[in-house]
């Protein structure tokens, strides 16, 4: 039996206002799959994303969820999500590592519930998965951007979600920090057999680290595995992201100008 997508997008189309930000978007996320979602600045990545989670309602077209229409669903806590806006506290945020990551449990527990000792062994286990349980007791403000985006990571897993989805979590991850973060990601995809759908820039990156790549421009111009993304020709990746990139090399790594 085929499964169904966890995410589905049919023939979508969103405005703001007057101009379309988003057309025609086909697109299907399966389970197991760690899809990267690429394209220039202003292409509609973190609109789609906001449609997706239900933030935006789309002019035209149908999304579904884990086979559900969006409008309809209401299992949120299979879903996780990870904003580049995460790594921002400052040094003086009142919150440990510990009570971020349980706050990530708030939404599965009734308001007469206690945090228990069950809760706090989840806690420690979804640290543990990001490799951060000797810093349960630091500040968050204390980390670094890429400790504080592992965190978050574990504030997503604490609720068993079957899919993440993170919108530019490495703005603001020291470059020698990136690669590491990827390889969490890429480990948690395989391992835990989590899917991952991830708006990213790094392009070079993410072909070596997503199973699948979509690339965006309002609409999906290219949606494959990593394979047939290297495979495609210069004038197949310039037409897709406009005139005002420039490709450097073949490895995709793309520069504006
Ligand atoms: N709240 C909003 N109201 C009006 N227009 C918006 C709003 N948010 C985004 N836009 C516009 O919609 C278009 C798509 O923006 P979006 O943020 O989805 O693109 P993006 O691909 O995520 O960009 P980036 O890579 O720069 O983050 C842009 O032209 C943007 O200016």
């Amino acid at each position: 039996m085929v499964q169904e997508p966890l995410i589905e997008l049919e023939d979508v189309a969103f405005k703001y206002d007057k101009e379309w930000v988003v057309e025609h978007v086909n697109l299907a996320i399966h389970k197991g799959q760690f899809l990267g979602l690429v394209g220039p600045n202003g292409s509609g990545k973190s609109t789609l994303i906001k449609l997706m989670l239900g933030l935006e309602k789309p002019n035209k077209g149908h999304i579904r969820l884990f086979g559900k229409s969006v409008k309809k669903f209401n299992m949120w806590q299979e879903i996780g999500f990870v904003s580049q806006k995460a790594n921002s506290f400052n040094s003086g945020f009142p919150a440990t590592v510990y009570e971020v990551v349980r706050s990530g449990l708030v939404s599965r527990m009734s308001i007469f519930q206690l945090f228990n000792q069950k809760h706090k062994e989840k806690v420690y286990e979804a640290l543990k998965e990001v490799e951060m349980e000797e810093y349960a007791h630091y500040s968050i403000g204390e980390l670094s951007g890429g400790q504080q985006q592992r965190v978050f990571i574990a504030r997503a897993l604490v609720s068993d979600p079957s899919l993440i989805i993170l919108d530019e979590p490495t703005v603001g991850v020291d470059s020698e920090h990136v690669t590491a973060f990827y390889d969490l990601l890429g480990k948690l995809n395989r391992e835990r057999d989590l899917t991952l759908l991830m708006v990213t820039h790094d392009i070079g990156t993410i072909t070596s680290h997503a199973t699948h790549v979509a690339c965006m421009n309002k609409s999906v111009h290219f949606h494959g595995s990593s394979e047939d993304y290297h495979d495609m020709t210069d004038e197949e990746m310039s037409e897709m992201y406009g005139h005002s990139i420039h490709q450097l090399s073949h490895n995709h790594e793309v520069t504006h100008s």
